[in-house]
């Protein structure tokens, strides 16, 4: 039950009381001021600044308004603060609130024992101060502050704070019936000033015990039961790994480094303790001269799924955080793992660790390897790695470095980096040697607070794929493990002020901050979630909300320097714990085969399989048990034997001595005949080999004369051939010439040669003959005259027309064919550069020439009358250029001029 201090009691009393108190049943409540074992209040001091003004902020709710100083405070033993779910994704708590206490120099060494102490108690659930937020409590009184009267709630499960909330009330109770009656006036005006739900009313404020609430006190007890409820649903959460409601919450684990030298150095000292292996305790240290400090000490309590002490082994870490996941990822899942801390507080010796100390990447690929191995002995299976970093915002490939990678959304894979190189490794040293390669080309630099601090964060990704037979076909699963080095988060004093290392820190900070946002509208259930803040983010976003199942690994210091950082820390491991991920489905794409047909068959040679495995395992296991039993040196790797079966594995011991001699007798003789028959068979197996050695030594020799007689006769062919074609040179009488002897050698081109220098022989005579006869032409028209023809011709008329007729009709024909044979021409051709016959003269025309001979020859009256139509034939007497040869009869026609013509 609580106590009541005394307004006057004197420090030797209160000490007195308090301790009288630690036997007694006070309220199992504990929190984030939960370790006051020894506490000594004092009394008649003025209050602080800071306190009068909260004072002043909250006077309204303080019912007794006289109440003034550190007299009237101390009147109250204790207050509850209530955290109360404001959104149904959020829990509550109950702590207890105890009286503002002094630690005097004097007893502080001797509270902190004390501290320790009673949280050793605590996990007994025993009484006392300190934590004795038993989870196995299941009542909370509600105290009358000034009779020190409790009155009992019952709520079904008090626990450590094990949440954040979205809202806080904070009710300092005093009267708890009187306000019960005047509950409603009090939440109207607790409601007014605390709207926003969010006050926080310290103890600290030497308020006089007062409500301050923002529901009827009726509704806080039934909060205060919901809260209990819900509590005891996380903690049962938290008892069974973390299924709730379909989905996987993240399983959080703290992992305590050891103190370094330097930190010893500097005379650290430890500020977190771990009980139980899943409760942490953060204690605050102070110097015994900061008075200020040590009157406001915090210290709060944490409970994780796991929490390793600063001796835990790394292997130990591995089999609790992701020994399952892998297990999973064979299965088909997707898991991640990633660590989660400030600068140095061992994050990369968690993950990756050293040559002697692997960590947890090193050894789940190898225990992925292993487990490969006796899952899919065959090897039907691909693993697949890729390992990136996220350096100043910037995302790298770390196994071909090169430019920085885009990061793109893909619906079925999620966030993936574009051009990312994805390695096909066969076993796990394949695999180390990559991650090797990966580390070295990754971004460390000494800060101030880490020899070796990495830069960047940095994700190494494994996909499995591998194929197994399941009842209706074969299925191909594919998992996904992703293990995380977070960089850690970092003031700037405490690593460097040099420029890059500054930038490097304020882009970790940044991205580590989006990572919290995400944390906070996961826990808050908002429908937004700012993974898009970052390239962390953007690349978690599967880890902390997709399908995914997750473990995350919140390293500390113990050292009570990094204080703030392992609060920090702690705080949000502490939400990540209510963050719940889709869960993984098992990724599998199942083969059916093609038909009915197809699956039985599939089954029946499955079942075949069996049945032969069985046999081999049943025939192995008798020629064990015979070795044993004969012990002859015959029957050692005689596999054939057929020895006892496992019932009958020793019966000669039944028998007298020369039974079983006689007995071993026989199956020595029946192992003799056995090996004598096995020696029969192999020898007549030799046999059949060799004889069909023999066959295909022969048929190899037929086969190779039938090629030889082959290639002979191809070669016989070729010959005649070129034969044949050189004597069709011969009968064309120009292999003589001496560039066709030159490529005699080829007898196609030797043919060629000669059928070109034939056509070329060809063109020129029929040149020759073209300009003889254009000469003939000529002279026969140079015999023709106007005046009269016959006259200077030595030919008769007629000859000389039909001379001259048959000329010009060679002449066209050699023209029209030169023509013809010039149109068809390539550039190229070689009849291009044969001699170029002179253009014939327009007077040449056929239809001129006769045209001319008409006009020159002396028309007789018989031509003009029996041609009435002739002048219609004449194209130049129908265009009416001459005069009519009708109108002026007997009167030849004017030569013209080839000019005119
Ligand atoms: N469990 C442990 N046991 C022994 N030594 C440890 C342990 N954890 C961390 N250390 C040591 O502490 C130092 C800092 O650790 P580590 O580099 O892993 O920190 P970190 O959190 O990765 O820091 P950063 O974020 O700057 O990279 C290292 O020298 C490491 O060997």
């Amino acid at each position: 039950m609580p106590q009541t201090v005394p307004p006057s009691a004197s420090r030797a009393r209160v000490k007195e009381k308090l301790q009288t108190s630690e036997q007694t049943p006070r309220i199992g409540v504990g929190g984030d001021r939960g370790m006051d074992p020894m506490q000594v209040i004092q009394e008649g001091r003025p209050m602080t600044r800071s306190q009068s003004r909260i004072r002043e902020k909250y006077a309204p709710f303080s019912q007794d308004k006289s109440c003034t100083g550190m007299k009237d405070m101390n009147r109250a033993p204790f207050a509850l603060q209530l955290e109360k779910s404001m959104t149904k994704s959020s829990h509550a708590s109950v702590s207890l609130l105890t009286p503002r206490v002094k630690h005097s120099q004097e007893n502080h060494q001797q509270q902190q024992q004390q501290q320790m102490k009673s949280a050793a108690a605590a996990g007994a659930g025993g009484g006392g101060g300190g934590r004795r937020s038993s989870l196995a409590e299941q009542k909370v009184y509600l105290t009358d502050g000034d009779h020190g009267r409790g009155s009992p709630m019952d709520v079904d499960l008090v626990t450590p704070k094990v949440s954040h909330l979205s809202s806080t009330v904070l009710g300092v109770y005093n009267r708890v019936k009187e306000n019960e009656r005047g509950g409603a006036r009090n939440a109207e005006t607790s409601t007014s000033a605390t709207c926003t739900a969010r006050a926080r009313v310290s103890y600290a404020s030497g308020l006089k015990p007062a409500v301050v609430a923002s529901e009827p006190l009726s509704l806080m007890k039934s909060g205060l039961r919901t809260a209990g409820l819900r509590a005891r649903q996380v903690h049962e959460d938290m008892e069974r790994g973390g299924d709730e409601g379909g989905g996987t919450r993240i399983m959080v684990y703290v992992r305590l480094r050891p103190m370094s030298k330097k930190e010893k150095e500097a005379g650290a000292r430890s500020c977190v303790k771990i009980d139980n292996k899943r409760d942490v305790y953060l204690t605050e240290m102070a110097l015994e001269t900061d008075y200020l400090r040590l009157k406001r000490l915090r210290g709060r309590h944490f409970a994780f799924d796991a929490a390793f002490p600063d001796n835990t082994s790394q292997q130990e870490v591995y089999q609790t955080s992701a020994a399952e996941l892998v297990e999973g990822v064979l299965d088909g899942r997707n898991a991640s793992v990633f660590c989660y801390g400030a600068t140095g507080a061992g994050k990369t010796h968690t993950m990756l660790g050293t040559v002697q100390q692997p960590g947890v990447m090193v050894l789940a690929l190898k225990d992925l390897f292993t487990k490969l191995k006796q899952r899919s002995p065959e090897g039907e299976h691909v693993v697949r790695l890729s390992y990136l970093e996220v350096y100043n915002e910037s995302v790298r490939d770390l196994l071909s470095p090169g430019r920085p990678l885009v990061l793109r959304e893909d619906a079925r894979q999620g966030t993936i980096a574009a051009g990312l190189t994805q390695y096909q490794a066969f076993s796990a040293d394949e695999v180390m040697t990559l991650l090797h390669k990966g580390n070295t080309n990754r971004q460390t630099e000494p800060t101030r607070a880490n020899e070796t601090s990495s830069r960047s964060h940095a994700i190494l990704q494994v996909v499995v794929e591998y194929s197994v037979h399941q009842d209706f076909g074969k299925a191909t699963r594919l998992g996904k493990l992703s293990l995380i080095d977070l960089a850690g988060s970092e003031r700037a004093l405490a690593t460097d002020q040099r420029t890059l290392r500054s930038v490097e820190g304020a882009n970790i900070n940044r991205s580590l901050l989006a990572l919290s946002s995400c944390i906070n509208a996961l826990v808050e259930g908002k429908k937004h979630i700012p993974f898009r803040n970052s390239k962390l983010t953007q690349l978690l976003k599967d880890s902390l909300g997709g399908a995914c199942s997750t473990a995350m690994i919140a390293n500390v210091s113990p050292s009570n320097g990094s204080f703030g950082e392992t609060q920090n820390t702690l705080h949000w491991a502490d939400r990540a714990k209510e963050i719940k991920t889709k869960g993984s489905e098992v990724n599998d794409e199942l083969q059916l085969p093609e038909d009915q047909d197809e699956k039985t068959k599939l089954l029946m040679q499955i079942q075949k399989e069996n049945q032969m495995l069985r046999l081999q395992l049943a025939r192995l296991e008798r020629t064990f048990l015979a070795n044993q039993n004969c012990g002859t040196p015959a029957a050692i790797g005689s596999t054939p034997f057929t020895p006892a079966m496992p019932s009958e594995r020793n019966p000669l011991d039944s028998l007298a001595p020369s039974e079983t001699l006689a007995r071993r007798g026989e199956q020595k003789t029946m192992a003799e005949k056995k090996i004598w028959e096995l020696q029969r068979t192999v020898e007549l197996l030799e046999m059949e080999a060799e004889k069909t050695r023999r066959d295909g030594a022969l048929r190899e020799e037929k086969m190779n004369a039938s090629i030889m007689a082959l290639t002979h006769e191809h070669t016989l062919q070729l010959k005649r051939k070129d034969e044949f074609i050189r004597n069709l040179c011969n009968s064309l009488n120009m292999v003589e010439s001496p560039g066709v002897q030159k490529v005699a050698a080829s007898p196609i081109k030797c043919l060629e040669k000669i059928l070109s220098q034939r056509a070329t022989v060809a063109k020129e005579k029929a040149a020759e003959k073209a300009d003889k006869v254009s000469a003939t032409a000529e002279k026969a028209r140079r015999y023709v005259t106007p005046k009269g023809a016959t006259k200077a011709c030595p030919l008769p008329p007629s000859c000389a027309r039909s001379a001259l007729q048959k000329a010009d009709q060679k002449t066209t024909t050699v023209v029209t064919r030169r023509m013809t044979r010039s149109s068809q021409q390539t550039p190229q051709s070689p009849s291009a550069n044969l001699p170029k016959t002179p253009p014939l003269p327009r007077f040449f025309s056929p239809s001129k020439a006769e045209e001319q001979f008409a006009s020159c020859r002396k028309r007789t009256f018989w031509d003009i009358t029996n041609s009435p139509n002739s002048h219609m034939r004449s194209p130049r007497l129908s265009m009416g250029g001459g005069t009519s040869l009708l109108r002026q009869p007997g009167f030849a026609r004017r030569r013209t001029s080839p000019e005119q013509d």
